[in-house]
């Protein structure tokens, strides 16, 4: 394994106090931080890896079980290697897609990216290993969104309180195979996330790189540790001063890599509008991995993850409508 050194800041959100000012600098930076002091018991992510790694090495036809397109709107389950384009060419990955389990008769259970997940009878600890983890990634990502409205002057429980009283979650499991040497693509394309914020485990193969205004540097996982970056909505609540930064992900470690995604975003339901006072007047001349604008969107956070997940899986595009 490479010993990629550490460059981005390692940040304790226990004491949202104190994590303020750190968070400050590392949003108007990089937008990416290593979180500590973030609650989730280390047995959790090491026995969700171990499952997880039993579910890719099954057969294809019993990861068709759950394949997506079982998934329709809920937009869960299974892809394979190549279904996903994030950046407009396949990715080297296949993954699963899970968000918060809801009944059937659950109010929002209709909603695109809304439902119950599939889980493969093959690896019955899944299950219970996966919602375990999206309760206990969802209180560490409030935790550090109090961190968040701290460093930008706002009540510790603004998000809390507001858009992420009921927040749309949405969790991955991805494997990428070992890149064949010289191959030119990309596990994950260029791309920045969608919502506020994401907190990303990684094992211990590497190849995460995300995109500074020095360069692209690499974000080795660093133990007990998670990744955190923030999203395209923090960059437009903040009139661009705080950064959603490109990144993207190749495996050259020769070794199959898992990732864990953990995504926490704006109620599904509600309007994104600037914080008062934070206009949008510094988007940094920047010009976008997309050409897309989160400061020029108007609509609700469904509209924003509809549109931009339906770009990614367009074989899938139908499901959500
Ligand atoms: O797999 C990784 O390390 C990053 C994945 C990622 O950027 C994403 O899912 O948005
Ligand atoms: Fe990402």
């Amino acid at each position: 394994m490479t010993a990629d050194p550490v460059t981005l800041p390692v940040i304790d959100v226990a004491d949202p106090e104190r994590a303020a000012g750190p968070i400050a600098a590392a949003c108007r930076d990089t937008g990416f931080f290593y979180v500590t002091g973030h609650g989730v018991p280390p047995r959790l992510p090491a026995e969700l890896d171990a499952a997880s790694r039993r579910f890719f090495s099954l057969p294809h036809q019993d990861k068709r079980e759950i394949e997506m397109v079982r998934g329709g709107r809920a937009w869960r389950g299974w892809f394979p290697v190549g279904a996903e384009l994030t950046a407009g060419s396949p990715d080297r990955k296949e993954g699963l897609y899970f968000g918060t389990e809801l009944a059937p008769d659950h109010p929002r259970a209709g909603l695109p990216l809304h439902g119950a997940n599939l889980f493969p009878v093959q690896v019955p600890e899944l299950r219970p290993l996966v919602l375990s983890y999206v309760d206990a990634l969802t209180a560490a990502a409030q935790r550090v969104l109090r961190g968040v409205a701290r460093s930008l002057d706002l009540p510790a429980d603004y998000f809390a309180a507001g858009y992420t009283a009921v927040p749309t979650v949405l969790f991955r499991i991805f494997h990428y195979p070992p890149a064949p040497p010289g191959d030119p693509g990309w596990g994950v394309g260029e791309h920045t996330d969608y919502g506020l914020l994401t907190l990303l485990g990684q094992d211990d193969n590497g190849g995460l790189q995300v995109h500074t205004p020095g360069g692209w540097i690499d974000a080795p996982p660093l133990p007990g540790a998670f990744v955190c970056n923030i999203g395209d909505m923090l960059e437009r609540l903040t009139g661009g001063w705080y950064r959603s930064t490109p990144h993207r992900v190749r495996n050259t470690s020769g070794r199959d890599r898992l990732s864990f995604p953990f995504f926490l975003d704006p109620d599904f339901l509600s309007r994104v509008p600037p914080l008062p006072d934070r206009a949008a007047t510094d988007a940094g001349g920047r010009r976008r991995w997309d050409d897309a604008s989160p400061l020029a969107f108007t609509g609700t956070y469904g509209d924003y993850l509809t549109a931009k997940v339906a770009r990614v899986f367009p074989q899938l595009r139908a499901n959500l409508t």
